[in-house]
């Protein structure tokens, strides 16, 4: 059986990864499976254990880590997030295709890790409109929106990083795109 293909979706806070991937994630055509991360952020109200997250303790996190456990982590305004490794190559071993929705220092050691993995680079349309996506999701602080912003920033300064780029001007039409890319990284 042919090893499935990994694929990272990444893109400032509130660009719209995980609107845009509600949209292809279910074609059966893509052999597609999400990668469920591991965090130490407070669960959202919407969220749900083992689907959006893995809900674990800074020490829980930290022992992953020592245990060499994880693909890539990062710590993200305040908070660690990162992909379990077992996960990742049973599903790949199955020849699913799996699909990170990870951060940009996350991509990084994907890429230094797998170099044939497929990253791609979710972009808004404007600062002003991820502001305004951000702020209309409601989910985050003043506090944390601001630096979520900042970071965000810094981030869409290392778009040369992927190879490929994607604006999220409309999610139908980012999902579109998004899954042509990856049926021809299939063939
Ligand atoms: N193309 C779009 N046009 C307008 N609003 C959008 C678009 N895409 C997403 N949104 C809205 O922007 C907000 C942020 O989207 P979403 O939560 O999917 O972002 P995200 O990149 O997954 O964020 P995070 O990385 O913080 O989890 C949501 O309220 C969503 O409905
Ligand atoms: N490096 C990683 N980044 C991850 C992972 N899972 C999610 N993320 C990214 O973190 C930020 C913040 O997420 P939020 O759910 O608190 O809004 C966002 O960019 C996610 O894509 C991961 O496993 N590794």
């Amino acid at each position: 059986m042919k090893r499935g293909l990994l694929v990272v979706l990444s893109g400032p806070s509130g660009v719209g990864k995980g609107t845009v991937l509600k949209e292809f994630i279910d074609d059966p055509s893509l052999k597609l499976a999400y990668s469920v991360s591991l965090t130490t952020r407070e669960k959202r109200p919407n969220e749900v254990e083992g689907v959006n997250y893995n809900f674990v303790s800074r020490d829980q996190f930290e022992s992953a880590i020592k245990n060499g456990e994880l693909l890539e982590y990062a710590e993200f305004v305040g908070n660690y997030y990162g992909t379990p490794l077992s996960t990742v190559n049973k599903l790949r071993d199955e020849g699913k295709n799996v699909l990170l929705e990870i951060e940009v220092q996350g991509c990084i050691q994907v890429r230094e890790k797998c170099p044939d993995a497929l990253t791609i680079f979710l972009v808004p349309p404007s600062m002003e409109e991820l502001e305004k996506r951000i702020r209309g999701r409601n989910t985050e602080p003043e506090e944390i929106v601001q630096q979520r912003l900042a970071k965000a920033n810094r981030e869409l300064d290392m778009v040369g990083q992927y190879k490929y780029v994607v604006c999220n001007e409309d999610p139908k039409l980012a999902a579109d795109i998004i899954s042509i890319i990856i049926k021809r990284h299939m063939d």
